[in-house]
């Protein structure tokens, strides 16, 4: 059964609280762009393509609750940094400004295209998995609003009988794997063993991996990828073992004024979510933590490039191009 992050009824956008997951289902009320953007700012909505959905619909919102909309896009812009999906749907809702209808019928076609890109990008990804698979944070349903990117395609070829059990790296420190991902593979009905991320070196070198496939947040026009801490370290990781490594994304995940991923903005977040876990604290009161919420994979380290449009591979700088029709 797929779960979907979030729902619009009654002039409200509904936001299911990732935070409380797997353990309480509570639903958040947005009426307002103000509500939507801190909604996503702390988390109550993550995930790429799902903070792309839920900021359309808080320029929706804006139309309902009166607020002035450049001023809540504005807002909705300066909710989060890395994932460029929030920018290309807050691009795609300017055009509306001021038509409530408009707005509206946009936001909704949004929303569909998320689903009807994930089906390709779950058929596609499919196709190159086998075995046991490595995932890291959550890339599902929840982190998509559709049938999700790399888990998508992992679903997918547990259905088709190819993909035979999957490791869920926790992702420290938001817990993402351990919390959403666990949620999302058993609700799915997917063997999956739940590791701590220090562990996938020791479960590749046991040849215990045969692929590892992820999510991304904004990649650049050379393949060069933004994706939740750990990946990059995932990467070395899989090329030092020989194992395949992809990222899955939709197109609209590629930043096309990017040449390389040194311009990527990394959002940088609370130290308390480093220092305390559900509200606990494991480290001496006040003790500095850093807290990158992404990292850059080098495009040299991916095996190919999940998409709606097939699997890319390199050179990227063309492959990518030729994918977006773009010369
Ligand atoms: C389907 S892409 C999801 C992507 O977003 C996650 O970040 P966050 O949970 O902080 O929004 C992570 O980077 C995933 O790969």
């Amino acid at each position: 059964m797929r779960v979907v992050p979030f729902r619009f009824e009654e002039n409200t956008f509904w936001l299911l609280d990732q935070r409380k997951l797997p353990f309480e289902e509570v639903w958040v009320p947005c009426k307002s762009a103000q509500e939507t953007a801190l909604g996503i700012k702390e988390m109550v909505v993550r995930g790429a393509p799902a903070i792309g959905v839920t900021a359309a619909y808080g320029m929706v919102l804006a139309h309902l609750s009166g607020e002035k909309p450049a001023q809540a896009d504005a807002l909705l812009r300066q909710s989060r940094p890395t994932a460029v999906n929030l920018f290309y749907a807050l691009d795609r809702m300017k055009p509306h400004w001021g038509n409530l209808e408009a707005s509206l019928q946009e936001a909704k076609a949004i929303w569909t295209e998320v689903e009807a890109t994930e089906q390709a990008i779950s058929q596609h990804g499919a196709r190159v998995l086998k075995g046991q698979v490595l995932t890291h944070c959550n890339t599902g349903p929840l982190a998509t609003g559709g049938f999700g990117t790399a888990l998508g395609a992992i679903i997918e070829a547990h259905r088709q009988g190819r993909v035979t059990h999957v490791w869920v790296d926790e992702t420290r420190p938001y817990l993402q794997g351990a919390r959403l991902t666990a949620y999302e593979l058993q609700k799915a009905g997917v063997p999956a063993t739940l590791i701590t991320d220090n562990m996938a070196a020791y479960q590749m070198g046991q040849g215990q991996v045969d692929a590892v496939i992820l999510g991304t947040d904004r990649m650049a026009l050379n393949g060069d990828f933004a994706n939740k801490i750990g990946t990059y370290g995932l990467a070395i990781l899989a090329q030092y073992h020989g194992i395949p490594f992809y990222p899955a994304l939709p197109l609209s995940s590629v930043d096309p004024r990017l040449e390389s991923g040194t311009q990527i903005p990394i959002e940088e977040r609370s130290a308390r979510e480093v220092t305390f876990i559900r509200g606990q604290p494991i480290a001496p009161e006040g003790f500095p933590a850093a807290h990158p919420g992404f990292d850059v994979t080098p495009n040299h380290l991916i095996t190919g490039i999940v998409t709606e449009k097939g699997v890319l591979y390199p050179p990227f700088d063309e492959s990518l191009r030729a994918a977006l029709g773009i010369g």
